[in-house]
């Protein structure tokens, strides 16, 4: 399958805008170049004598001319690219997020947020800024360059004598090339440097307490000093080089015309020049300036947005590490989940997370997982959800194999409540309906009373249309999670999978929750994860995976009375239980 090359499809895709807007800004530059010309022209008139006052109104209103068909020109084929631009940037932004939403959490951890942030603005700013900037200054430069160039000869201005006063000004793109850059990564050392002097400022004033309980305030300064220290030398630097930057185009600018004094002048003296032929040649040189220090900066830019292009294009080439199968199947009803055999490795880790697990999760059955961190608990729910792959089969739904079925009716038929579930800057009633926006007030209630959260949500002066997050209130860590619960309660889904979702609850509404879950999911399947013994106890099954095994299985009566990792996380939680009533 041929790759996706975003730049190149988008402007296919608008030819005839873009052609349009090179023609204005073609046209502008044409017209903009007879500016000195007719400068020249009134000169010679002047010094010949034949200027009259009506000619003197006629070149005014000529010069006139010349500035407002300049600007509409220009303005409308500069708003044309600008245009044209921002779309390119909206569509690929969109475009993008949508790439996101089909990429898996593999990608994601691999990526990190702050990267992938980078691609959606950074990246895409630059290439937006390239092609339009790239378009409107490309062609500005060009076609005033050359039409100056014609303009003086059409003005009889020797084509050796405009080569001889434009040679310094050749090395205005060379300059522009080799330092540009320089400066712009200095700045961006700058930058950086300023950031990590305002992160150390926070760190040290956050960290205050403990610097000043160990008496460490020397080294904390001492700290700040050195980052102090490196912006003033990267800043020093930076000001060097951009002072030499800024000072040799002017310099080079003036040599041009120090030339065209010299020959030029020289050449009006004996006669092989007009007087106005001599202005409109050091008025093109002050032009020329212009367009010569845009094609370096063209090139610099095209440098620098081919990096962030060629990001953009391999990102929303990235296939997918999990998709349907071309003739994926649908779940309709309820059926037996199986694990056979399953050993799952993840992607670039030799030691396997899970081994060769066998486990069946019957409709109406809840079963409780247990077992020390790092075991494979979450990694068991990952696979059954799909946000990783498990190898084909090992793990079924009924006669299916899970790889068989399409992801959205996998999904939509199974509940998860991470132990940290996720709260979007919204009220609380759009977090707990988050399956089902239309869902009616009542079931976002029942899911909240089940999650035991009704009481607290109902006491906020806004009830469920409270907002959370930054704008928001805070809600508890106990809170957050009680509202997550719900949110995966009111899903109504045939496999509800609560993972660790109660760790940050008390005990007294653990049960009460436990509870509810029994009289409501009957003859539905439940997963219970939990480190507490008291949330899976009532399980129909309850397994003990240790370092990616199922060491023990069995109900919490039987796995009591065998010796085991179950017995002795039993008792070790008394025992604790005991100590804090001891307290
Ligand atoms: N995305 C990942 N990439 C590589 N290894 C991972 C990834 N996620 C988890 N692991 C590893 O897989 C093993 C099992 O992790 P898992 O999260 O399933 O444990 P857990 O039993 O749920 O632990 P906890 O009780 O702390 O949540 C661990 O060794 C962990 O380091």
């Amino acid at each position: 399958m041929k790759g996706k090359e975003l730049l190149k499809d988008y402007v296919t895709a608008h030819i005839p805008g873009y052609l349009l807007a090179v023609l204005l800004i073609v046209v502008a530059n044409v017209v903009q170049s007879a500016l000195p010309l007719v400068l020249g022209r009134f000169t010679d008139d002047l010094q010949t004598g034949v200027l009259s006052y009506d000619s003197v109104l006629h070149f005014a209103l000529l010069l006139l001319g010349i500035g407002v068909s300049y600007g509409v020109l220009f303005g409308f084929g500069q708003y044309q690219v600008m245009r044209l631009g921002r779309r390119f940037e909206f569509e690929v932004r969109q475009k993008l997020f949508g790439k996101f939403s089909t990429l898996s959490e593999h990608f994601f951890s691999k990526q990190g947020t702050g990267k992938l942030l980078s691609y959606v603005t950074n990246d895409v700013q630059s290439v937006r800024e390239s092609i339009s900037n790239g378009v409107t200054q490309t062609t500005n430069a060009v076609v005033l360059l050359l039409s100056c160039i014609v303009m003086m000869m059409i003005g009889d201005i020797p084509l050796s004598l405009i080569l001889i006063c434009i040679s310094p000004l050749v090395f205005i793109p060379l300059i522009v090339v080799r330092i540009g850059p320089q400066v712009r990564e200095r700045s961006m050392h700058v930058q950086e440097s300023l950031a990590g002097m305002t992160e150390s400022a926070e760190e040290q004033f956050g960290g205050i307490r403990v610097t000043k309980t160990f008496g460490t305030e020397k080294i904390a300064e001492n700290r700040f000093g050195e980052k102090v220290d490196r912006i003033r030398s990267t800043q020093l630097f930076l000001v060097r080089l951009s002072s030499l930057f800024q000072a040799a185009i002017p310099f080079l600018g003036a040599l041009s015309l120090v030339l065209a004094l010299l020959v030029g002048g020289t050449q009006t003296l004996s006669g092989n020049i007009t007087l106005g032929s001599f202005v409109s040649l050091t008025l093109y040189m002050r032009i020329i300036v212009g367009p010569l220090q845009q094609i370096g900066n063209v090139i610099n830019m095209m440098q620098r947005s081919g990096a962030s292009l060629e990001r953009v294009n391999r990102l929303m080439n990235e296939e997918p590490d999990v998709q349907d199968e071309a003739d994926a199947r649908t779940l309709d009803r309820p059926e037996e989940i199986r694990f056979e055999h399953l050993t799952f490795n993840y992607p670039g880790s030799r030691e396997p997370a899970l081994k060769d697990i066998n486990l069946t999760l019957s409709p109406g059955k809840t079963i409780g997982i247990v077992g020390r961190t790092g075991s494979g608990k979450t990694t068991l729910v990952k696979l059954l959800l799909r946000i990783y792959e498990p190898p084909r089969g090992s793990l079924f739904f009924g006669a299916t194999d899970i790889r068989d079925l399409s992801l959205e009716s996998l999904r939509s038929r199974l509940a998860y409540v991470p132990q940290d579930g996720f709260l979007f800057s919204t009220t609380i009633r759009d977090n707990i309906a988050f399956s089902d926006r239309e869902a009616p007030m009542e079931k976002v209630e029942t899911g909240a009373k089940r999650a035991m959260i009704y009481d607290n949500i109902s006491r906020f002066p806004e009830g469920f249309d409270t907002r959370l997050g930054e704008r928001g209130v805070t809600l508890s860590g106990g809170q957050r999670q009680r509202t997550s619960l719900a949110r995966g309660l009111t899903k109504k889904a045939q496999v509800l999978i609560l993972d660790d979702s109660m760790s940050a609850v008390d005990s007294v509404t653990e049960t009460g929750i436990l509870d509810n879950l029994v009289r409501e999911r009957r003859s539905k399947t439940t997963i219970i994860i939990s480190h507490r013994i008291s949330a899976v106890k009532h399980a129909d099954e309850i397994v003990v995976l240790s370092e990616g095994r199922i060491v023990q299985s069995g109900t919490h009566e039987e796995l009591l009375r065998r010796e085991g990792a179950y017995a002795m996380l039993h008792r070790l939680q008394e025992e604790g239980l005991h100590h804090d009533e001891l307290e």
